[in-house]
């Protein structure tokens, strides 16, 4: 039998390098387009898995011979969540909140094969240093934040306001390595 076909339910760049980057090569890149909106009292892990399983099942319904993985990357702190800055002003906003402190990041990894799901959760623990107002204005500036979750990007500049992670960088930047390969693996999927 030949191997099925690997989709990438994503529009996210950082996804397809970090599958890459472990020699995984998708036959397709196909985002799905859903809601994100988080439910009433929906908790970050629960928000990550329900569109992650979402993304994933609608790129499936089009795909039903393809393996599909999709990802979704949920930044909270403290019981607030913060989605993508929607321009410079809530970047700012979203920086003086995690700055000083701790927050997480949970990113939902699904595989959907022969209609069949499977699905972890990664959590991620990330210190950020206290940031000056300078700081947060000089990153903002770069415009590295547009269409991140918290508005920061590990992998660029705000790297630099890292202390400390426990978890998963990769996860942390989209996709958590360890999980969609065993995903892959336990749905039969080898590159
Ligand atoms: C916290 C953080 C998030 N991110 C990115 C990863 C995700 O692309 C994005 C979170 O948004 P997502 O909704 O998870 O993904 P997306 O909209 O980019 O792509 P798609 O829904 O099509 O799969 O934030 C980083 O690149 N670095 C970081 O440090």
């Amino acid at each position: 039998m030949s191997r099925p076909e690997l989709v990438l339910a994503s529009a996210s760049p950082r996804r397809i390098e970090l599958l890459a980057q472990v020699g995984i090569r998708p036959d397709h890149i196909d985002p799905a387009d859903i809601d994100e909106t988080p439910l009433k009292g929906e908790t970050p892990p629960r928000l990550a898995q329900r569109l992650a399983v979402s993304k994933a099942r609608a790129v499936a319904a089009r795909r039903p011979e393809a393996v599909v993985v999709a990802a979704d990357t949920v930044v909270s702190v403290g019981r607030r969540l913060l989605e993508k800055a929607a321009d410079e002003a809530e970047a700012v906003r979203f920086l003086k909140l995690l700055s000083g402190r701790n927050h997480r990041v949970h990113t939902g990894v699904a595989v959907v094969r022969d209609g069949r799901l499977s699905v972890r959760v990664s959590e991620t623990r990330v210190s950020i240093k206290p940031l000056s107002d300078a700081e947060i204005d000089a990153y903002v500036a770069t415009g590295d934040w547009r269409g991140k979750a918290g508005g920061y990007g590990i992998q660029g500049p705000a790297g630099a306001f890292v202390q400390r992670i426990v978890g998963s960088h990769p996860a942390v930047m989209g996709l958590p390595l360890y999980e969609t390969v065993q995903l892959l693996n336990g749905v039969g999927w080898r590159p």
